[in-house]
């Protein structure tokens, strides 16, 4: 059975059983935001990034893609023909194209995309998306997509969507399983004063969003959690 808490200013927590369990809840949480989306704007725009997260989303999701009209043409994924910079340039423009066609909003307050989700994984350093601790990429004010040659982890050349377009959603899911990051799931979520605020995945504070943690028990295993409802 799942536990669902509010953790301070941290967001939702969804804390499961079982894989199983949490891929059901998360395609479940995808359909709903669709459903709505749909209605409100008549698309939806949906961000996701890589890892272990696409096999996590397994059947369940893509079972979901298959019964909703997703044109191939609108799928962008990122082009690793070109360079790291020609990739995040490119992947900009497109992007651009999409915001001025209002096919991706755009946030209220800058001129920043606004997707209606973006799903996101974590490292067991804490790195989101290719946002790495301590990198000068999480310092990136102007571009929405921006490219780096040094990641700690492979590949070495990444593109990346930066802060600001990760915090200008309407809604972030972090999907987050295994004890390898139940520490840097901790740092991340827990009140513990000023250390662990620059750590990336503690930096997805959506603006005028909605945060959502889905874990699997191992990962949620060193929260300082106190009151959980089932
Ligand atoms: O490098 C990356 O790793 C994280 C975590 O990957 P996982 O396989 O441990 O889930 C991933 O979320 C991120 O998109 C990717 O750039």
């Amino acid at each position: 059975m799942a536990l669902y808490a509010n953790h301070n200013n941290r967001g939702d927590l969804r804390i499961h059983d079982s894989l199983d369990e949490l891929a059901t809840d998360l395609a479940d949480y995808i359909a709903e935001l669709s459903e709505l989306y749909m209605k409100e704007r008549g698309v939806f725009a949906i961000a996701l990034t890589g890892g272990s997260l696409i096999s996590l989303m397994g059947y369940k999701c893509f079972l979901f893609l298959y019964l909703v009209p997703v044109v191939p043409s609108h799928v962008y994924s990122i082009n690793d023909s070109v360079s790291a910079e020609e990739a995040a340039n490119e992947y900009e423009f497109s992007l651009r194209q999409l915001v001025k066609t209002r096919t991706v909003g755009v946030s209220e307050i800058s001129d920043c995309p606004k997707f209606d989700l973006i799903l996101l994984g974590m490292g067991p350093d804490g790195h989101v998306a290719s946002l790495f601790p301590n990198h000068t990429v999480l310092d990136e004010k102007d571009e929405w997509v921006t490219f780096i040659t040094d990641s700690p982890k492979p590949p070495p050349e990444r593109i990346t969507f930066t802060l600001p377009v990760i915090n200008s959603a309407s809604n972030v899911a972090l999907v987050v399983t295994g004890g390898s990051k139940a520490e840097a799931v901790h740092l991340a979520i827990d009140d513990l004063g000023t250390d662990c605020l620059l750590l990336p995945a503690r930096m997805v504070q959506p603006t005028n969003g909605k945060l959502v943690w889905f874990l699997d028990k191992p990962a949620a295993s060193k929260l300082e959690a106190s009151q959980f409802s089932e």
